[in-house]
């Protein structure tokens, strides 16, 4: 059966909806970004740009660097968009626009998030990189999806059962990055960590400018959860939505966290934007 104009909804020149792209316009390995100004960071440093398209805060360029194609794309902030952003990305490559069904060869795509993030637990330095190995969301998103499969629910139902948060109807789920990713990002630079996302980087982070968390004990309990010898290490807000789509739509994907913040010690970096561009090209090294 064709998708209805209303589930797979295309603009005027055949771009899907939010994106504004084409299947042709996206390579098989793709960065994502949250902030629309490090599109540029990242595509700089290609050989040469060929797509340059956007809407709203979704904004990709797509270029060539040794060789290899690769996408950057802004996803904004949250798992909402994450939503959108992996939702019409999949469609691009399992989906024949023309016909409008899903096509039976399907391309798994290659993601890597190069994002900021806070750390909770004191020892992990501000400027350090972090490797999500496991990302466990706090924010819903997964919860409307049938996953049960591809999840970690081991670590997903110890965590519920420790936090009891259900009564607050905060019900993490839990996914795992993707292995192969996860060694071809790897060095001596990076620590692998277990990484929280929310929906949102007051409140649902633990912080309190004029308002308090209405959990006290928030970091508290994190910083405290043990799993398999592993403690949470930092906060964000796409990991878990972006490992859980991936996973679901067989796609492989692997979050690289420049730790901006310690929130443990109450430190921020004194410059951020040389730690995100260090992050950049220790990933374009990686990957290209
Ligand atoms: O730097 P990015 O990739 O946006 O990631 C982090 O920074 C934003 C909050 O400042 C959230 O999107 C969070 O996940
Ligand atoms: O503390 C932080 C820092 C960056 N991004 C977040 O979401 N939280």
């Amino acid at each position: 059966m064709p998708l209805a104009a209303s589930e797979l909804i295309l603009n005027s020149d055949g771009s899907i909806y939010h994106l504004n792209l084409l299947p042709e316009d996206i390579a098989e390995t793709i960065i994502t970004v949250g902030d629309p100004e490090r599109v540029h960071d990242v595509s700089k440093h290609f050989d040469v740009i060929e797509v340059k398209k956007g809407k709203r805060e979704f904004h990709t360029h797509t270029g060539i660097l040794n060789g290899k194609r690769i996408s950057v794309i802004s996803t904004g902030i949250g798992t909402d968009n994450i939503d959108i952003v992996f939702n019409e990305l999949d469609a691009l490559v399992n989906i024949d626009f023309g016909n409008r069904e899903e096509k039976d060869k399907k391309i798994a795509l290659n993601f890597i998030r190069i994002g900021t993030s806070g750390a909770i637990q004191p020892d992990i330095d501000i400027d350090s990189f972090l490797l999500s190995a496991h990302a466990i969301g706090l924010d819903g998103l997964m919860h409307f999806y049938n996953c049960s499969d591809e999840q970690n629910i081991t670590l997903a139902s110890k965590l519920n059962s420790y936090l009891g948060w259900q009564n607050r109807h905060i019900t993490a789920y839990a996914f795992d990055c993707d292995d192969l990713l996860k060694n071809k990002l790897n060095s001596n630079r990076i620590r692998f960590g277990t990484t929280v996302t929310n929906a949102g980087f007051y409140g649902p982070q633990g912080r309190g400018i004029r308002l308090s968390p209405a959990l006290k004990d928030f970091h508290q309990k994190l910083m405290a959860f043990n799993f398999q010898d592993k403690k949470v290490t930092n906060l964000e807000m796409e990991t878990a939505g972006i490992y859980g789509l991936a996973s679901i739509l067989g796609h492989r994907a692997v979050s690289m966290n420049a730790i901006l913040a310690n929130r443990a010690t109450g430190k921020f970096s004194k410059n951020p934007a040389r730690t995100v561009e260090q992050l950049i090209q220790y990933c374009l090294e990686k990957i290209s």
